[in-house]
């Protein structure tokens, strides 16, 4: 794909390159590279062997000495009173002795603690069939490049369509929870460098994801090693490398282990054809978790013509591009040129500069006083979003927000064409999030509009003597 032999000379090069790459991998404390979009904020007292390196690291492999651990860490037949043991399960489950039916595809080999599992198997609605993509399947898996494959459009898909709602081959954890409850396994540890405990524990993982792998029907293990991966210089195994460079964070605050926060004790999820999506730093599509369903569900967040690539972030879009390049690195993408704000230095500078306006939302007050259509107070709002579409940054949440403030405005100034302009925009990418139900269905009808608390308040306000003060303090955020 990307990767081709090294000569001796460029070979050192890269070495000495993926070294300084390693260093910067071993002073952060969460293994970025694992899985997407997991919540930050880890504990001091995360060891270091849980963040793992990247790159050409010197010494691959497991360290002489080390016996390879005979532990079971994940078992079919888990102790089910305790909320901590790991076990292997298939969900959604499959009776004992049942013939198993046509849908193999729909069944996900899982390794989870029991308390995760019980949370998964108490979600209403659990077992969901996965969502129909609007309008029938709109894409295909090609050739992207010195990406690799890649998914595109084969025609126009409306911002707020489902593209694809995707079952996983695997659900493991994404960091090393299991080991850090494991006070003998850490003892073992105290005998080697950092560097050293990195890899055993790296061997541990993959163990427990072969574990899953080995119970997974012919097809799906097929279809798992046919997946790239990008983790094949820094000591990960097969199954663990697949893991790193694919995984789908799951959202920590829907399924994570007892007592845990940040990256540990949460998961990660291993599709097939969401594993073919490459990163771009203006994404036109976003994703997320349902349990009900057990699905990765992907959206287009913004109108995706036929033919374009569809594309999600592996990173946080406002961070600078600096940053995003530090995110990126455990991906093998070295230097991003997804978008012209990637590879042009002077567009760089100034998405930079407004991606860090981005993250700070912007509060707008009416004056004191009739305010009507025409108000000037609102043009910061107006600007936001007019930069935010600029930079294509819709998938930021930050656009949701703005989009929401300037139908709560628009409402309050009675300027129904706007409110309708707005609000469906803010209808699309809601429908994209999945947070459907924050838009109030009257916001969409020029009747409707007219219902609205916001449009009550306006009224209130259009009742003011001008120069009198306002009967609420008001703010729109
Ligand atoms: C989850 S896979 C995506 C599908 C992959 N292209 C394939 O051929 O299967 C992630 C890998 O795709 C490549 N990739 C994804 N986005 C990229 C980008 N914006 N630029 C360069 N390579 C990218 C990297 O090699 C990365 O490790």
């Amino acid at each position: 794909m990307k990767k081709g032999f090294l000569t001796t000379s460029k070979a050192k090069q890269q070495l000495n390159k993926t070294e300084i790459e390693k260093k910067d991998a071993d002073s952060l404390v969460a293994d970025t590279s694992a899985s997407r979009n997991l919540n930050s904020g880890v504990s001091p007292n995360t060891p270091q062997w849980t963040t793992f390196s990247h790159g050409l690291v010197a010494e691959a492999g497991l360290p002489k000495g080390y016996e390879r651990s005979k532990r079971i860490w994940a078992s079919e037949f888990p102790d089910l009173n305790d909320p901590q043991a790991f076990c292997y399960v298939t969900l959604p489950s499959v009776k004992s002795g049942a013939v198993l039916p046509d849908n193999l595809g729909n069944r996900t080999e899982c390794c989870v603690s029991v308390h995760v599992k019980n949370l998964i198997e108490k979600t209403p609605g659990f077992p969901s069939p996965p969502l129909q993509p609007t309008g029938g399947k709109a894409y295909e898996i090609r050739d992207a490049g010195a990406k690799g494959l890649g998914v595109f459009a084969t025609r126009l898909i409306r911002a707020g369509d489902i593209i694809m709602d995707d079952r996983p081959l695997i659900f493991s954890p994404s960091g090393s929870t299991a080991f850090l409850r494991d006070q003998e396994f850490i003892r073992t540890l105290e005998a080697y460098t950092l560097g050293q405990s990195k890899q055993i524990v790296l061997y541990e993982m993959d163990q427990v994801i072969k574990g899953a792998f080995d119970r997974m029907p012919v097809e799906h293990q097929k279809a798992f090693m046919e997946l790239y991966n990008s983790h094949k210089e820094d000591g990960s195994g097969e199954y663990i490398g697949r893991s790193r460079t694919n995984g789908a964070g799951i959202d920590g605050k829907k399924l994570r282990d007892q007592g845990t926060t940040g990256p540990v004790g949460a998961y990660s999820v291993v599709c097939y054809d969401y594993s073919r999506m490459n990163h771009c730093c203006c994404p036109n599509s976003v994703f997320h978790w349902h349990t009900d369903t057990f699905t990765i569900r992907v959206c287009a967040i913004r109108d995706i013509p036929a033919g374009e690539e569809i594309s999600i972030n592996y990173c946080s879009v406002l961070d600078s591009a600096a940053e995003r390049a530090q995110s990126l690195a455990p991906y093998g993408i070295l230097s991003c040129t997804c978008s012209p704000s990637c590879s042009d230095p002077a567009l760089a500078k100034i998405s930079d500069e407004r991606r860090a306006r981005f993250k700070k939302p912007i509060v707008l007050h009416p004056p004191a006083g009739r305010s009507g259509p025409g108000a000037t107070w609102v043009q910061p709002a107006l600007t936001r979003l007019r930069e935010l579409e600029e930079e294509n940054l819709q998938a930021a949440d930050e656009y949701r927000r703005t989009l929401y403030q300037l139908v709560n405005i628009y409402c309050f100034l009675h300027d129904v064409d706007k409110v309708l302009l707005y609000a469906h925009k803010l209808d699309a990418v809601c429908r994209a999030m999945d947070r459907s139900k924050e838009v109030d269905k009257n916001l969409l009808t020029r009747q409707g509009v007219k219902h609205t608390a916001g449009w009550q308040t306006g009224m209130l306000n259009r009742m003011q003597m001008p120069g009198m003060p306002m009967p609420l303090m008001m703010a729109f955020a």
